[in-house]
Formats: structure tokens, sequence, C-alpha cells
């Protein structure tokens, strides 16, 4: 027995792969499944930098009595009958990416906590020939807490391979020209069936605040997107708010807060609001309970007349467009790809 896996030969090598990773998802809305995810999400060192004693405490003591839950009952909101929104999404987005590329390139999807996991999906892909890898976490904004956990994930598997892919890894596509042309055409057609809200606000997943001091550049990148995206649908400074959701715990995260900012604009005259999270690739528990649902209720119980949510990009064309001129960016001057690319429409296009 050896320490280290290899894989054998593959009679027909798909020799390049793209691996899609997203956050990950519980695999069921109950308590005990979102206690499992839960357990496994929130022990990360990247997510929650505290003292490891410490939080051991708080989080089993606390954290995993409580949450599960609570965070189940909003899961049983907005889960469909093939499952957990942002898993249904992702294994799409994937499928449709695969599609796009046809033979010459494995597509692949995998979640950073629970299933499909990293480990599994790539050793699949070792398996069916895997030579060189792109790993493309579907955060367009970089953050520790996200893009280096995926990162540390693919690192700790690769620890255990003999013979490890070629490796590529996007670290971010925050302001990648084709994004934010999905961005502002996914605005455009709401504005163009819902007429335009007053405002538009943006909102982003918040992160401790202390992480931004510590070096963190994600603040820097949601800001550089609606930036772009303020610059593209050339609207005014005031027009286009961002925001942060999602704060757990009680130290301060990024400000303005999105649920504070819901419940203040009516007061300051906005009636009706268009909201989007440009940081999600995807819908998930996130958008859809704590935006479309609970913002809602927020913004109108504060005197808002209107409040519309425009869906995240999930496998729109747009999306679909964008992410492909990711990869065959990333991708150039490997060999899969140095074939007729014109047959698959010209790099980076
Ligand atoms: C405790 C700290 C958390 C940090 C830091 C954090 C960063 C972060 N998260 C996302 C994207 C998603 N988060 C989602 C759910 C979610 N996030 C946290 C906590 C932190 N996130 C928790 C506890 C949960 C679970 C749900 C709950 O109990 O409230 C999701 C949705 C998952 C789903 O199943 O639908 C996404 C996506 C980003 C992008 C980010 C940092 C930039
Ligand atoms: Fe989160
Ligand atoms: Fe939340």
């Amino acid at each position: 027995m050896s320490r280290f896996i290899a894989f054998p030969e593959s009679p027909d090598p798909r020799r390049l792969a793209v691996l899609l990773v997203n956050l990950g998802t519980p695999d069921a809305p109950d308590t005990r499944s979102v206690r499992r995810y839960l357990a496994e999400f929130l022990w990360d060192p990247r997510i929650v930098e505290q003292p490891r004693w410490l939080w051991w405490l708080v989080l089993n003591g606390i954290i995993l009595r409580i949450r599960p839950g609570r965070s189940a009952r909003a899961y049983a909101k907005v889960w469909t009958a093939e499952g957990s929104p942002l898993e249904v999404e992702t294994r799409s987005l994937a499928g449709r990416l695969q599609a796009a590329f046809g033979e010459r390139v494995t597509i692949r999807h995998a979640m950073r906590y629970g299933s499909p996991s990293i480990a599994q999906t790539l050793e699949e892909m070792a398996r069916a020939g895997m030579q060189r890898l792109l790993v493309v976490p579907v955060f367009p904004q970089y953050s520790a807490t996200t893009t280096a956990s995926v990162l540390d994930a693919v690192g700790a598997v690769f620890r255990r391979w003999r013979r490890p892919p070629e490796l590529r890894f996007v670290s971010d596509y925050h302001g990648e020209s084709a994004h934010i042309e999905a961005l502002a055409r996914s605005v455009e057609r709401h504005w163009h069936e819902h007429g335009r809200g007053d405002r538009l606000l943006l909102s982003f997943h918040g992160i401790p605040e202390r992480y931004i001091r510590n070096g963190d550049p994600y603040r820097e990148q949601c800001e550089a997107t609606t930036a772009h995206l303020r610059r593209r649908l050339g609207m005014a400074e005031d027009e286009l708010l961002l925001s942060y959701q999602s704060r757990l715990g009680r130290e301060p995260w990024l400000q303005p807060y999105t649920d504070m900012t819901l419940a203040g604009l009516p007061a300051l005259g906005v009636r009706t609001l268009d909201v989007m999270c440009p940081g999600f690739a995807v819908d998930c528990l996130e958008t859809l309970e704590e935006i479309a649902m609970e913002g809602r209720e927020t913004f109108l119980e504060a005197g808002g007349e209107a409040f519309r949510y425009i869906p995240c990009l999930n496998d729109n064309d747009d999306q679909v467009a964008a992410i492909r001129a990711l990869i065959q960016r990333q991708c150039q001057g490997w060999p899969e790809f140095s074939l007729p690319a014109s047959v698959e429409g010209s790099p980076g296009a």
C-alpha cells in the first residue's frame, strides 16, 4: 500500500477538466441535515477566525443547538422538488457549460461543503483521465472566506495524490466585461418588464469588517463591481446603492447592512425598489429567503410600495457566455485549446 493515490490510465482520456465550485448546501431542509452542513461550514477557520478552543465551545455549546432548526425552517421555504436551489442551479450551469464546450473539455461542479464534494468529484475526474484542471470558484468577488477556502480544499485533496493535474485557479471575476454585461442585461430586462424602480440596491454577502482590515480585498471588489455596473447602466451615484447582508454574530460586519438599508429607504422617499444580489452566481437561501422574502417584508413594513427582486444570473445565456469566456481565457496555451478555437468562437469573446 502506498500513502499516495494513483489512478489507472483511462482508455478514452478526458484530459482537460474544469471544476466549478460553489459554497454548498444541506442535503435536505431538516434540522439534522442542516446541523451536519453548518458543523462542517462553520468549523472552517477561513470562515470563522476565532481561537479554536473558544469557537469550539461557542459553536457546539450555542450555535449548533439553535441555528440548525431556525435555518432548516428557512431552507424549507425555498426548497424545490429537485432540491436546494443552490445545488440545482449550480448543476444546471455546469451542464449548460458542458454543452457549450462539447467533448474536448469535461465540466463538473462540486461544493466546498457537503455534496457533491470536491474530493469525490476530483477523483472521478482523475479516473476519466484528467491531466489539466481549471478550478473556477463561482464567487465573482475574491474573499479568503470563500475563494481561499476552495483552494485549501483542492490542495488538501492533491496532498494525497501521486500525480495531481497541472492546475490553474480563478481568483475572481468581479470586473470581467462579459460578467458586468450579463448583470447589466439582467437589470435592463427587468426594467423592460416591470419599469424602473426609484433605486437599484445591490446586496452582497457580508463578512466581518476585521477581515478587511487584515487584508481581504472583498469590499474593494464589491465596490468595483458596483462602479462598473453603474457606469454600464448610466446611473447616478445615488440611484445605485450597495449594501451587505447575512451578518452573523456580534462583531461589526461590512456596512451599510442590507436590512437597515431596506428599513430606512422608505423614509427617504423611495417607494419602488429593485434589488439584485450580484455576489451570488446562483440563487440560494441568502437571496430567495433573506432578500426576496424577508427583505421584501422589511421594506414594505417600513412604508415601501413595491419591492422587485431581480434573480441571480443562474444558468441564463449571458452567465453561460461570461463563464465560458473566462474559461477560454484561462485555458489559453493548453493543448486542448490550441486546436481550432474558431469552432467554439474566438477566445475571450
Ligand atoms: C459565519 C460567517 C459567514 C461568513 C464569513 C460567510 C461568508 C460568505 N458566504 C457566502 C455565500 C453564501 N453563504 C450562504 C449561507 C450561509 N452563510 C453563513 C455564514 C457566513 N458566510 C451561514 C451560517 C450560512 C447558512 C445559512 C444560515 O444558517 O444562515 C450561502 C447559501 C447556501 C445555501 O444553501 O443556499 C451562500 C451562497 C459568501 C459569498 C461569503 C463571503 C464573501
Ligand atoms: Fe455565507
Ligand atoms: Fe442568511
